[in-house]
């Protein structure tokens, strides 16, 4: 037996393709919907993300903003290109590509965006929204993982799910939306000090690997039938690698592939919280 396949790939084209015509529908309204991108450096992997990020919208009828900055821009550098965005009336929502280049301080720059224009969910006060089960907008892998489970009728109400990796961008967020009275998982976080992993990655319903550490999760550590999911992106000898071994298909009911898998689905949700933030202005406005 051979897992079946969360396919993030086409899912995310469907969602695509919603969110045209809800694009569609702001612009007949007088609403156009811009998504900026904050780019610091030459890292090839963050240049191809935010490549991809833009060719999305393109297809789905958002502007794109782009401020590509090299790799000796300084803080202060930095924080002029989030204040123009911040002040642009074009720039529906925006990101700052993560990580930024040694020196600069991560921190500083995310509690400058206009948390209104937070596209990735990661500013203090929407990431405090988030622990305070407030509306607000989402990080994006943990709510295209949520979306993903979903339109795959996968059960989350009540599942056992084991989270590797306590990053903010992924683990932590998760492990909190996972928890809300709206999913309703019972969740265990795991990270680099926990004692016996595998223990942990066994009973789980759910097996969500962001960890970024290659092969961590083989296929004995999984229950049988079990939904495993390939969060990790790391790179060996130039070449992508997920923190799921090849092993694991034999054994899960359901993996979701990485690339393939979660990876567009994170794309596709950061288009949905900027076409979400447009919505939100517009029915604030009356
Ligand atoms: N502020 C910020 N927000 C982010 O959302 C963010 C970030 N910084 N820094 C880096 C990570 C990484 N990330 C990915 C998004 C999509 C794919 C993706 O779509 N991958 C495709 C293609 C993979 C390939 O072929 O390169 C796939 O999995 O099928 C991967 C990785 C977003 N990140």
């Amino acid at each position: 037996m051979t897992a079946q396949i969360l396919d993030g790939k086409t899912t995310a084209a469907e969602i695509r393709s919603n969110l045209k015509g809800r694009v569609q529908a702001l612009r007949d309204r007088g609403v156009s919907v811009g998504l900026g991108t904050v780019l610091v450096g030459d890292d090839p992997g963050s240049h191809s993300y935010v490549n991809m990020k833009h060719r999305d919208c393109a297809e789905v009828g958002i502007e794109s903003i782009r401020r590509d900055l090299p790799a000796t821009a300084t803080q202060d550098e930095v924080e002029r290109a989030v204040a123009e965005l911040n002040a642009d009336p074009a720039c529906t929502g925006y990101i700052v590509q993560l990580p930024l280049p040694r020196g600069l301080d991560e921190q500083r720059v995310l509690e400058r965006i206009d948390p209104a224009k937070d596209a990735d969910g990661l500013h203090p006060m929407s990431l405090g929204r988030l622990v305070l089960m407030q509306p607000g907008p989402l990080p994006c892998t943990p709510k295209g993982i949520i979306e993903l489970l979903r339109r795959f009728d996968v059960p989350i109400r009540g599942a056992e799910v084991t989270v590797v990796g306590r990053g903010i961008t992924v683990g932590r967020s998760l492990g909190l939306l996972l928890t809300r009275r709206t999913e309703n998982a019972t969740v265990t976080l795991c990270h680099t000090a926990t004692r016996d992993l595998a223990a942990h990655t066994r009973k789980a319903d759910i097996v969500v690997a962001a960890a970024g550490v290659p092969g961590l999760i083989t296929a004995d550590m999984v229950k049988p039938g079990a939904v495993v999911l390939d969060v990790g992106v790391s790179r060996v000898d130039g070449k992508l690698a997920g923190d799921v071994a090849a092993d694991v298909r034999d054994v899960a009911g359901w993996v979701a592939p990485n690339p393939g898998g979660v990876g567009p689905m994170t794309r596709a949700m950061l288009l949905a919280n900027v076409v979400e933030a447009a919505e939100d202005s517009l029915k604030n406005a009356g």
